[in-house]
């Protein structure tokens, strides 16, 4: 039996949403954002474990520990996205379904946000949408998951 429970992770200094160059990010807080995913889960009869972390270690432990009790992961790396093999690693070693997502449009920032190295592990892939984009990105993992 599916175990209907997902992982959400948020990166380094998105502790800081709501605050932190709002131009870029908006006015919704980490708050808003695990509210979002867990509102959005629930209608479809999911929990939501939510987990931010500055540190790759635990956000890495945190995926390992998944593989136990969830059946998908939400995941904004933040500026992991563009440097760790380890938290890629991570991710393909569970082999969860992933969901990648960010709230900025990375396409059309600078150059280094350019490459992920999450993407090619993740099934769903929601960008530059702002916050509403963790609803997208829940939705479209729960389905991928229930084969829809
Ligand atoms: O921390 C972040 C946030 C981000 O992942 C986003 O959600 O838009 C984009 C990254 O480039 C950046 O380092």
């Amino acid at each position: 039996m599916t175990t209907r429970r997902l992982l959400l992770v948020n990166g380094p200094n998105l502790n800081l949403l709501g605050t932190r160059e709002p131009a870029i990010y908006g006015s919704e807080t980490l708050a808003d954002v695990e509210a979002l995913v867990t509102e959005a889960a629930t209608a479809h009869g999911y929990e939501v474990r939510a987990l931010q972390s500055n540190h790759e270690g635990v956000l890495i432990d945190a995926i390992h520990e998944a593989r136990h009790d969830c059946s998908g992961i939400v995941i904004n790396p933040g500026g992991l996205t563009h440097t760790s093999v380890v938290l890629r690693d991570a991710l393909s070693g569970v082999a969860l379904p992933v969901a990648e997502i960010h709230v900025s449009d990375v396409m059309a920032r600078e150059p280094f946000r350019h490459h992920s190295y999450v993407a090619d592990v993740a099934v769903v892939h929601v960008i530059g949408e702002g916050v509403p984009g963790y609803r997208s990105a829940t939705e479209r993992l729960i389905a991928h998951l229930e084969g829809r």
